[in-house]
């Protein structure tokens, strides 16, 4: 297998702790893996082996990188997550867990997944438009899988909601290829008003602009 050196060190991927119906979802989970295996990618997730999260850090661990498991002391008993492989960091709550996560990736990319996977994007998309972080934030739309939120969002963008530039920071793709491609290629947008907030307590001690260096 080729090996391309990413600007990425390590990736946060936000996925189902369920595996979803179709088995289009399971084979984008090991094909991200592999993707972040031949850019020399680490990854950080939620810990455990339920759903997606085990597959694609499975997949991560077979290809040789590291991988970090960031979870809640609540989460860690066996029998709700599974193992977690590779390197686990145990954390208090799950506000901690997403501060974790985020502060060691240089990039987010969502795949299919419910609820917790919604809040941990919409959080990173959040954030980025505060201008708390600059680092890219993709979405593997496996099979049309979040069409229905994307049409959302561009009716909050119609609406009068959401700017457009905030629009583009929602990096989308339909396989982890493309979408990895998309989000080395990723130059955030300058913002005058934002980039002149002075971030203090839990999120700027997450250091997000200077720590990554993206
Ligand atoms: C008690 C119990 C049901 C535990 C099993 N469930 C979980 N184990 C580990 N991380 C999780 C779990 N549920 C949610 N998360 C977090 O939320 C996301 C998945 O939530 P969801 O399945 O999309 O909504 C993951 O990225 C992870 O960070």
């Amino acid at each position: 297998m080729e090996e391309t050196k990413s600007r990425f060190n390590r990736i946060c991927v936000f996925c189902g702790s369920s595996s979803g119906k179709k088995a289009s979802y399971q084979e984008a989970a090991v094909e991200l893996g592999k993707e972040l295996v031949e850019r020399r990618i680490d990854l950080v997730y939620g810990g455990g082996s339920v759903g997606l999260m085990g597959l694609v850090s499975q997949a991560v661990h077979d290809g040789g990188r590291h991988v970090l498991g960031v979870i809640p002391r609540t989460l860690m008993p066996r029998e709700l997550t599974g193992e977690t492989i590779g390197e686990v960091r145990a954390v208090s709550d799950m506000h901690q867990r997403k501060a974790e996560m985020a502060r060691q990736a240089d990039a987010f990319i969502a795949l299919p997944g419910g609820y917790g996977t919604l809040e941990e994007l919409l959080e990173v998309i959040t954030w980025a438009q505060l201008g708390i972080h600059r680092k890219p934030v993709g979405l593997l739309n496996v099979e049309g899988y979040y069409n229905s939120l994307l049409s959302f969002i561009d009716k909050a963008v119609d609406e009068g909601f959401i700017s457009p530039a905030a629009r583009r920071i929602i990096i989308s793709a339909p396989t982890a290829k493309e979408l990895v491609r998309e989000l080395e290629e990723y130059v955030p947008e300058y913002d005058e008003i934002t980039s002149k907030l002075i971030w203090e307590g839990e999120v700027e001690m997450l250091n997000y602009v200077s720590e990554s260096g993206v």
